[in-house]
């Protein structure tokens, strides 16, 4: 069959994403998505890689391949696709879209990290010493890394306000989101030796969208002097559609200028971020729009960084970008920050309010523009609050 795409779709044949998808009865195999139509790409490609229920053994490949394929498959979408491949969007069903090898999550966002200096550290200067000369990054827990429509139970564990003489342990009560982008490293790299930053592409095969869920009086407590622990490790939740880099070219804009000038292993001739504006919808309704081209550090530069001691980056590896904010209010990428710590109420849906309700949903989206002008898009993360386990 013709595959009508709308000139306005945002899953166009300039974006062509992958995910992994199931039909009643079958098994999860590899799909790519093309206007309102995933397109089972065992069948239609005639390659097994595609059958497994993940994009690993794909992404493994390397670079080379991803190109290849991308290649056919713009020459399949462009002529009759067998009606055995094509399955309605509404029809099937999203999983997450691939193996979580490790999972980082950098900083990256000089406006979010100078919100959350001023928030968590009130007393000191906003932003750490090392800031300017290093992307900042903890380890995360890739065992939790979760799909789009996975409930997320509220987290319990100690917590203490800052008026409080001794802990508690309870429910979260300041349960928050992370809005950031993530890239999936297809093609790992050898123990000992860095990745240069100009080898970016030959490692990283694409994007998704990432909500790094954040239980923040848990964070607070738990945080100094070892970073994020069970605050953040309970889940982070990704969205099943994998952008390719290689859609991603219409969308390279030159970061904010990096002064200092970073050391060599971080200098790039012309680092480049992604002009991708995310919108953050809090029961429907949208609180925010950040924007990821005003993030300071490049992908480059955090993969450059995550290696340059050695240590090995693995097919399947999950490094996000940190917290997406711009430098205007209704940017910001957390509530923590959207709110002021809770002291500066949003209007959701006509009621006050701050940080996450059992209940309450959100949907990140987000989308950049294509080689020719178009937009495209990355597709939806949704996830539900439950109430905390008693
Ligand atoms: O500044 C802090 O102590 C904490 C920062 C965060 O919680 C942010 C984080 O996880 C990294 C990011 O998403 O930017
Ligand atoms: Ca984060
Ligand atoms: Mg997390």
């Amino acid at each position: 069959m013709i595959i009508d795409v709308p000139a306005d779709s945002p899953y166009g044949t300039e974006n062509l994403p992958y995910g992994v998808f199931s039909t009643p009865g079958a098994p999860p195999r590899v799909g790519v998505r093309l206007a309102d139509q995933v397109i089972d790409l065992a069948e239609a490609l005639h390659d097994d890689v595609f059958a497994a229920p993940s994009l690993n053994p794909f992404l493994r490949r390397g670079a080379r391949e991803w190109r290849e394929a991308r290649d056919r498959l713009t020459e399949l979408v462009s002529g009759d696709v067998p009606d055995a491949a094509v399955h309605p969007v509404e029809q099937v069903t999203m999983h997450l879209p691939f193996e979580v090898a490790d999972y980082v999550d950098f900083y990256a966002s000089e406006h979010h990290a100078t919100n959350l200096g001023r928030l968590f550290r009130p007393d000191s200067e906003p932003l750490m010493p090392n800031w300017k000369h290093l992307p900042v990054a903890y380890h995360g827990r890739a065992g939790t890394v979760i799909s789009s429509g996975t409930p997320i139970v509220r987290p319990s564990g100690q917590r203490k306000a800052p008026d409080e003489s001794a802990p508690g342990f309870g429910p979260s009560r300041r349960l928050d989101i992370e809005a950031e982008l993530g890239f999936v490293v297809g093609t790992g790299s050898d123990l000992g030796v860095p990745v240069p930053v100009e080898e970016f592409a030959s490692h990283v095969f694409g994007a998704v969208l990432v909500n790094d869920w954040s239980a923040r009086d848990l964070q607070a407590w738990e945080y100094v002097p070892l970073g994020p622990f069970l605050g953040k490790s309970f889940a982070t939740s990704i969205s099943p559609w994998v952008v390719p880099l290689l859609a991603l070219e219409g969308a390279r804009v030159p970061t904010p200028r990096q002064d200092p000038e970073p050391l060599p292993y971080l200098r790039e001739p012309e680092p480049w971020g992604l002009d991708v504006e995310f919108s953050v919808r809090w029961n429907g309704q949208e609180v925010s729009r950040p924007p990821y081209r005003e993030m300071y550090w490049s992908p480059a530069q955090m993969l450059a960084h995550l290696t340059v001691n050695g240590a090995t980056c693995r097919t399947g590896d999950l490094f996000a970008s940190g917290t997406v904010s711009g430098p205007a209010r209704d940017q910001r990428g957390a509530f923590i920050e959207l709110t002021w710590g809770g002291a500066e109420p949003v209007l959701v849906n006509g009621a006050e309010r701050t940080f996450l309700e059992d209940g309450d949903e959100i949907t990140l989206t987000a989308s950049a523009p294509t080689a020719s002008g178009a937009r495209l898009g990355f597709g939806e993360l949704t996830n539900l609050i439950l109430p905390a386990r008693t």
